[in-house]
């Protein structure tokens, strides 16, 4: 027998668990030695699955219970000009995704947007947030912890600080529902996306809290950060980077390329984006920004789960008289995203094929100074994302959606 099937048979004797098996083997035999275990109980061939391109050891921050890699196809959309705070020049963005279409959509996007001359863009606020959630006796103890909190915010610097030699506190934001006192701490977390660092760094300011208040510590996250749950408070407050991208398109271009005109695309917008959106009680005002942010976070390693906040954005579209007296009206277009929550340092950056794609922008690791490179990250899919909603607007103002799906995603 192989090891990974001797190592297999020592779990179905039940001397071994599934979880415990990087114990007694090297990383990769232990993943396959679940591949076996699963084969046998299923009806999986799981060849493809086993067949990843990197040692399993490097992934071990990463996954548990590993048993290979999924793999998913990766495009490249642009090049693109940006003019951002911390991104500067031109770009390709690799996106990683299974819906047919996306790219192209994003593609034609970027081409539009370089033939105006590029984007711009910039990060208007940061600020990774965790918000513990403690129990007092009643208002009155509540008040006395918010008002200590107020005056003591050194005091919970000092301890949040001593756990990370990046991170540095910025706010500490109280709120108060009856016998609940959330405490929403925020965090310049640099490169890094920073959830582990703010959590670590909050437990520990969790503890001086419980030392002179009247408060006790129920949960380190008290769903007001919030992570990974649609919430308003990121939506307005942001969480993670606020970005802004915008550009303004001349009216020959949207007719040549985009096959319809600028006034078309902003009612497109007006009633789709803001007043649809409205209607339907969203958080996020656009069309697709999530495919943009989603495709991006796969290929660069970034926490998959927060897509759910940064869809958090707003599309706007309007047309603008031309500079060319006789020429047809000029598009500006913009995406605000509320809660862009990316790193290029930390969590799944590390692992090979999404630092490669980080290599492949040129914002792979540490930036100098400190948190620019996670800023031109944010920048470069906020233009992309402005992309993706330039290009599918101008598909649904010109028809075309069902027949790209048809032609290219099926
Ligand atoms: C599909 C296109 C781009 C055709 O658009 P087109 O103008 O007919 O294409 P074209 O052949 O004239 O090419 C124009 C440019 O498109 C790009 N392009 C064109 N073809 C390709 C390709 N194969 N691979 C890569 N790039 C491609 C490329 O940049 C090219 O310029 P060039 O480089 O040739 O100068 C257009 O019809 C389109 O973008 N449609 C929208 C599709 C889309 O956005 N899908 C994703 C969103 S669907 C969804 O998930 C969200 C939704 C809809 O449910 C959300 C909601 O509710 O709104
Ligand atoms: N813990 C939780 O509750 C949650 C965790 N996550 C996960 O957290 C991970 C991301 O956490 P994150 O803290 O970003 O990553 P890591 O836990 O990988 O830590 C990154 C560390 O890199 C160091 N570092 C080196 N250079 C820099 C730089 N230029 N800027 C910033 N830090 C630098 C810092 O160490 P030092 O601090 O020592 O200076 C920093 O803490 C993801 O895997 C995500 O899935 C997601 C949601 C919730």
């Amino acid at each position: 027998m192989t090891d990974a099937e001797t190592l297999a048979e020592r779990v179905r004797t039940g001397e071994l668990r599934l979880h415990e098996l990087e114990e007694h083997a090297d990383h990769d035999t232990a993943a396959a030695a679940r591949r076996v275990l699963l084969e046998a109980e299923t009806d999986a061939d799981l060849e493809t699955v086993g067949d990843y391109a990197f040692d399993a050891e490097v992934a071990d921050s990463a996954i548990e219970n590993m048993i290979g890699a999924a793999q998913v196809p990766m495009g490249v959309a642009g090049p693109v000009t940006v003019d951002g705070g911390a991104a500067n020049g031109q770009y390709r963005l690799p996106l990683a995704t299974s819906e047919g279409a996306l790219l192209a959509s994003v593609n034609r996007g970027l081409s539009v947007i370089e033939s105006a001359g590029g984007a711009s863009a910039r990060v208007t606020k940061n600020g990774m947030t965790r918000a513990p959630v403690f129990r007092v006796e009643g208002v009155v103890q509540a008040a006395e912890t918010v008002e200590w909190v107020g005056e003591n915010l050194e005091a919970l610097r000092e301890a949040a600080e001593s756990t990370t030699s990046h991170g540095e506190l910025l706010d500490v934001e109280p709120y108060v529902v009856g016998d609940s006192v959330f405490l929403r701490f925020a965090y310049d977390t640099k490169d890094a996306m920073g959830m582990n660092m703010a959590t670590i760094a909050t437990g520990e300011a969790c503890s001086v809290v419980e030392e002179h208040t009247p408060a006790s510590l129920v949960a380190l996250s008290g769903n007001l950060c919030s992570d990974k749950k649609p919430a308003a408070i990121n939506a307005v407050e942001g969480r993670g980077r606020s970005v802004t991208a915008d550009v303004v398109i001349p009216g020959e271009v949207v007719e040549e390329r985009l096959h319809t005109t600028a006034d078309a695309i902003a009612e497109a917008n007006t009633r789709k984006n803001l007043i649809g959106s409205a209607k339907a009680g969203s958080l996020g005002f656009n069309a697709h920004a999530a495919n943009v942010v989603g495709a991006a976070f796969l290929a660069t390693g970034q926490d998959e789960a927060q897509v759910v906040e940064g869809a958090n954005a707003i599309t706007t579209m309007d047309a603008r008289p031309s500079e060319d007296e006789n020429g047809s009206s000029d598009l500006y277009a913009s995406v605000s995203l509320a809660s862009l929550e990316v790193g290029t340092v930390g969590g799944g950056t590390k692992l090979p094929t999404q630092s490669e794609a980080l290599d492949v922008l040129g914002l792979r690791g540490g930036g100098d100074p400190a948190g620019s490179n996670a800023d031109a990250l944010a920048e470069v899919i906020a233009v992309g994302a402005l992309a993706g909603e330039l290009s599918l607007l101008a598909a649904l103002a010109s028809r075309h959606l069902a027949s790209a799906h048809a032609d290219l995603g099926r």
